[in-house]
């Protein structure tokens, strides 16, 4: 499918702070886009001139192929957002809710059309219940009901999990997921874990202090035929040994006294396990690593000096 969104160049700067940086990225038709970067990366900010709340200080975003400066709110009109926690009426139903909001958005409003759009986000059977009754991942789902009332093909999600329970992420990827799937929606959606965009996204941008680390599909960055393996064992150099006696001395890309490091496929991981154990080698620990993850950890850890990534 096409491109729907352009990023070129998008810079924003607030007194003098450069919050993000010469930014360029294309969301195509279809996509569940996956926006990951740390905390004061600058998604926020990113998306929220996306939604036009803040004006850039330079660079364009161009959807459908016109510039969002002056495309007389096309895109707005077709975008459905969650930015911040959404404001409800905390004393009305989810149903009164969700009419109050249809009716501002100015649609034309059917019960059938408010009470499908509650079913969509599992909420129909509660509809009638006080917002204020509800748990924070219903609130979320009610948003995103809230978000998608006047049938945008755009749905713009700033990290949707946070602050959820395990069963509110649950539900709320799935219903991510049935959006793309079921409803054909484009989605983008910020989070600051690797392995929740993993989940529910097909491609991705990962940022670091407002600029572009790397961006691509997801299955080629997290390519499980790329993993690397660290080996933990009471006796590193003898584990070396025994491996250099095998087909797997070939992958060993790293060793210190403490530790191994492989890189090979995922998929042959319980295979190398099975031989270090016929080996008599004492393992206390194989952890899987994608090197993208250890890239993106390592930029927590390392705040002065960013090494760009290479797969
Ligand atoms: N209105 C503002 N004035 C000054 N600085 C700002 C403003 N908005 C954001 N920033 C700064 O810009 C940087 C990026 O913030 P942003 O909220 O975009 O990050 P983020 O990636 O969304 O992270 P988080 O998940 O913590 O919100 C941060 O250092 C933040 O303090």
């Amino acid at each position: 499918m096409g491109s729907m969104i352009e990023v070129r160049g998008l810079t924003k700067q607030f007194k003098g702070f450069t919050a993000v940086n010469d930014l360029s990225f294309t969301v195509n038709e279809g996509d569940v886009y996956g926006f990951l970067g740390q905390n004061g990366a600058g998604k926020s900010t990113t998306l929220r001139m996306m939604l036009k709340l803040i004006e850039p200080t330079s660079g364009e975003i161009v959807f459908s192929g016109k510039n969002i400066a002056n495309d007389n709110n096309n895109m707005l009109r077709q975008t459905g957002a969650i930015i911040e926690r959404p404001d409800m009426y905390k004393y009305l139903s989810a149903y009164d809710n969700l009419y109050i909001f249809a009716k501002m958005s100015g649609i034309k409003v059917s019960k059938k059309l408010l009470m499908d759009q509650l079913a969509m986000v599992g909420l129909d059977e509660r509809h009638k219940d006080i917002v204020k009754t509800f748990s924070q991942g219903m609130k979320q789902r009610l948003g995103i009901a809230i978000a998608l009332v006047h049938q945008p093909k755009l749905i713009i999600l700033d990290e949707p999990t946070n602050g959820l329970d395990p069963q509110g992420i649950a539900d709320m990827r799935n219903l991510i997921l049935r959006l793309s799937r079921e409803m054909g929606k484009t989605v983008i959606v910020s989070s600051h874990l690797l392995s929740e965009i993993e989940i529910i996204a097909n491609r991705m941008i990962i940022i670091h202090k407002g600029q572009k680390i790397v961006e691509g599909k997801v299955t080629e960055l997290l390519d499980p035929a790329n993993t690397l393996v660290e080996i933990t064992s009471v006796d590193s150099a003898a584990t070396l040994a025994a491996l250099q006696q095998t087909n797997w001395a070939a992958q060993v890309e790293t060793h210190t006294n403490k530790m191994l490091r492989l890189r090979m496929n995922r998929s042959d991981v319980p295979q190398l396990v099975q031989q270090l154990t016929h080996l008599q080698s004492q393992i206390l620990s194989v952890q899987p690593r994608h090197s993208l993850e250890d890239y993106f950890l390592s930029l927590t850890n390392n705040d002065t000096h960013v090494e760009p990534f290479t797969n």
